[in-house]
């Protein structure tokens, strides 16, 4: 589906400098062609329909995340981190044969981060050997590992998660079963993770989350908890253009409007949208 045309203006202001800490960007194909091994081939959703969006939802900062369907080719993003003016930085996606010269330029590029993906319709089997041998490369930069799976996987992923090193940023909630209750054992194993300092969390995606549908009043309450139980390792993000959306595609001004209900206080606002992403990704501004 492609994305909302005309998203409203929220009426959520958020804090000056705010950061939309997970959104993408796709092609254009024409220019930046799709990985031959894809899941599924989205509608191109260039830089500058991104930084549009940013500065209409009253957003300062990106992180663009690279996704599936552009596999290890980080190209489209980082020409979006190199038209941004220092605006917008990233997560790749990355091959463990990459040589250190071209983990120093990613880095001076603007990458903080890579990412391991778990889902079976995305990725089909995960290479765990070989996310074991990139996080490995990548420890002495200091980077981040952000990993995306479903809650129901943990029982059996949580072990291969925690052994490995660093700060790790858990996608879209761990993605639980909303409709299995806060006190659901996916759920229980989330917040399990979160014990361990370690491990950060986006409170995203309540539209892949939602079995109610707009406005998501089923996603508020587990997106709630964990901003409440770990309100400075929270961040949030878009996810625009929402690749894989089937039932309906969001409102990215109503996705904002949510924030408020997510986060109740101007102190967690400023934490989720500010100061934990800066931490994060741009830690030389932070004093
Ligand atoms: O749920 C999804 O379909 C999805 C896919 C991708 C990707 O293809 O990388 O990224 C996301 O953040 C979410």
């Amino acid at each position: 589906m492609p994305f909302h045309p005309s998203p409203a203006k929220p009426a959520f202001v958020p804090p000056a400098g705010a950061v939309d800490a997970h959104c993408h960007v796709f092609g254009p194909a024409a220019r930046f062609p799709f990985a031959p091994e894809r899941k599924y081939t989205p509608v191109d959703a260039p830089a500058e329909t991104l930084f549009d969006l940013r500065d209409h939802l009253g957003f300062a900062r990106n992180v663009i995340v690279q996704a599936t369907c552009h596999g290890t080719d980080n190209a489209a993003m980082l020409d979006a981190i190199a038209k941004s003016g220092g605006r917008a930085r990233g997560v790749a996606v990355l091959d463990e044969t990459v040589t250190d010269a071209e983990l120093e330029r990613l880095h001076a590029a603007g990458i903080r981060g890579v990412r391991f993906n778990f889902l079976k319709r995305l990725v089909g089997d995960a290479p765990r050997d070989r996310y074991v041998k990139v996080a490995e490369r990548i420890a002495r930069l200091g980077w981040h590992i952000v990993i995306y799976f479903e809650s129901e996987e943990l029982e059996e992923l949580s072990p291969f998660i925690r052994a490995l090193p660093g700060t790790i940023v858990i996608d879209h909630m761990g993605r639980p079963d909303v409709t299995a209750g806060l006190g659901s054992e996916g759920f229980a194993r989330v917040r399990a993770l979160m014990d361990d300092p370690r491990f950060w969390i986006k409170v995203s995606c309540p539209e892949r989350l939602t079995a109610a549908g707009p406005m998501y009043d089923d996603v508020v309450p587990f997106a709630r908890a964990l901003v409440e139980a770990n309100p400075d390792r929270v961040l949030w993000g878009t996810d625009w253009p929402h690749p894989n959306m089937r039932s309906h595609m969001p409102d990215d001004g109503m996705l904002v409007d949510m924030i408020p209900r997510i986060a109740p206080t101007p102190e967690l606002q400023r934490k989720l949208l500010l100061e934990n992403p800066m931490r994060l990704y741009w830690p030389e501004e932070v004093l």
